[in-house]
């Protein structure tokens, strides 16, 4: 436990109620602001209705005891489902019994909420913050930007407002502040498959459902009511982009031509397609993360990422776990705490948007290559026998607790091996003989990959 001291947390999202009852672990008294209604009692209209849980997200949860009462709400995904045509593919995640899982964000945000006010915390809810006073962190609330403020003193505040966060807003003001945004071509759309009469799913329940073609893909979630959640992702301009179907007959006629076996399953598509928002995909680079030991951001208000990791969530909770254990080093000395938090994190941020990033073309192009799906399971093959030399870099992301940034270069290097792999003759014929596994050996000798 530490000194208590009076500490807002601005944002009621995932990564703002998680901080919240940690914060009330080590003894301090704590207000959460959010300038929505509450969750609780409002029909969840937010993006993305569902996310990928994985290690990172878990061990954050588990860290305040509250794993198990969420993995009740959770669907383990253990492979992609690949839909080429009329066929699927599947592809395993990781190793038997790794799984990725599928999570409704309202459920979770509503479960958080309700736990971090039963640690202690206070909420207020349509309470908007526009500005704050770093010096002695000061939250300035009130109706309209420009209307009337009331300011309330705290010893601390957490910006966990988002990636449009107020508070990363005031810091930018600073000398020395650098930050960056940038926004993709490509948006997203979400479309339901709903449940089967009996309340069973209409397609593999324990699969991430992908459809990819190339600049554009769909994907499917599953729920826990039998439904999927879709999300089309797609440029906004040009050949096959959400401008290029402006009406019903067009979106009709672009799925049964690009996604024929999605037609059956999803009966609203049309209505689905113009009544939900297309809603757009921005990467948010920024540092310093903290002002002295007053100010700091977390979540998505210091690295907002585009999703194709489905890490964005997980990497907002790795923040909370890594500041904790900042506070479990060095007490009460919130500078150092502060400091060493925003130095640990920062390089791993970076390291999740870059590999996010990327991942659009593994998921939207690579899943329908032979030859990507072949290398993917020389990796598995190498990695079950050899695991001390060889953790494929999913695994390394999503299953794991080493730092992102390791898993970028180290991930790098074994692309450089592979790449040497897949160029030899007959490889798919091959793949699975002793010379494949020789020629990974040797080049490992050569170049070893530094792991830990
Ligand atoms: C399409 C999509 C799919 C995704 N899928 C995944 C996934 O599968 N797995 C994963 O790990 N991550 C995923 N993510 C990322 C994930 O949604 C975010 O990383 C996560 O929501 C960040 O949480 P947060 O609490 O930092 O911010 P948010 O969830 O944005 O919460 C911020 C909160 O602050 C409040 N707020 C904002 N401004 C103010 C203000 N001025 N005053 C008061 N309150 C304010 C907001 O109302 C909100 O409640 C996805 C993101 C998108 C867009
Ligand atoms: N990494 C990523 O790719 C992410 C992408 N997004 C995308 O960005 C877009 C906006 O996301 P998100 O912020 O969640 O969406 P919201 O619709 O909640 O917010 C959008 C904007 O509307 C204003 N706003 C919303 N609600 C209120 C309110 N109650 N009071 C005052 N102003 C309000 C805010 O403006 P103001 O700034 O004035 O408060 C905010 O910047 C979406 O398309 C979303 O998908 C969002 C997060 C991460
Ligand atoms: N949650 C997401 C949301 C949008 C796009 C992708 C994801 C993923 O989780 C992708 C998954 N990790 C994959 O690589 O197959």
């Amino acid at each position: 436990m530490q000194k208590p001291l009076d500490i807002a947390v601005v944002g009621s999202g995932l990564v703002g109620s998680l901080l919240a009852i940690y914060l009330r672990r080590q003894g301090h008294s704590v207000h959460v602001y959010d300038r929505s209604p509450d969750i609780r009692t409002i029909t969840f209209s937010g993006r993305s209705i569902n996310l990928a849980m994985s290690h990172r997200g878990w061990k954050a949860l588990d860290g305040v005891g509250i794993g198990d009462e969420v993995r009740k709400i959770a669907i383990a995904m253990d492979k992609r489902a690949i839909h080429i045509g009329n066929e699927v593919k599947f592809q395993q995640y990781g190793k038997d019994g790794e799984a990725i899982y599928s999570i409704s964000r309202g459920v979770l945000n509503r479960k958080m909420i309700d736990l971090a006010e039963a640690a202690g915390a206070i909420f207020h809810f349509e309470q908007k913050i526009w500005d704050v006073t770093l010096a002695d962190a000061t939250l300035h609330i009130g109706e309209t930007e420009r209307g009337e403020w009331t300011d309330i003193k705290h010893d601390m505040v957490f910006g966990a407002d988002g990636a449009f966060s107020r508070i990363r807003h005031r810091m930018q003001r600073q000398s020395m502040f650098n930050y960056s945004q940038e926004f993709l071509e490509i948006g997203y759309k979400e479309l339901n498959i709903p449940p089967n009469p009996d309340g069973s799913h209409k397609l593999d329940k324990n699969s991430f459902h992908i459809w990819p073609r190339g600049q554009y893909m769909l994907i499917a979630l599953p729920n826990l009511d039998g439904s999927f959640t879709c999300t089309l992702f797609m440029p906004f301009e040009g050949e096959n982009s959400f401008a290029s179907l402006p009406d019903r007959q067009s979106v009709e006629a672009f799925f049964e031509k690009n996604f024929p076996d999605s037609i059956d399953v999803i009966p609203k598509l049309a209505e689905d397609f113009f009544k939900n928002p297309t809603s757009t995909l921005v990467t948010m680079k920024c540092f310093p993360w903290t002002f002295a030991d007053k100010v700091a951001l977390i979540g998505d208000a210091c690295h907002a990422i585009v999703p194709f990791y489905g890490q964005g969530m997980n990497a907002g909770f790795e923040d909370i776990t890594v500041l904790n254990e900042c506070i479990e080093t060095h007490g009460d000395d919130w500078v150092k705490i502060f400091s060493e938090y925003e130095k640990s994190r920062k390089p791993n941020a970076d390291a999740i948007a870059e590999l996010s990033y990327r991942n659009f073309m593994e998921m939207s192009s690579s899943t329908a290559d032979e030859k990507f799906l072949l290398q993917k399971k020389i990796e598995k093959k190498f990695s079950a026998k050899y695991p001390e030399k060889w953790q494929p870099l999913y695994s390394r992301v999503t299953f794991s607790h080493r730092p992102y940034a390791e898993a970028l270069a180290i991930g790098d290097k074994q692309n450089e091996i592979m790449a040497e792999v897949m160029a030899m003759p007959d490889i798919f014929e091959k793949w699975d003989s002793d010379a494949v596994e020789e020629m990974i050996l040797d080049l490992l000798r050569k170049s070893p990959l530094d792991h830990s």
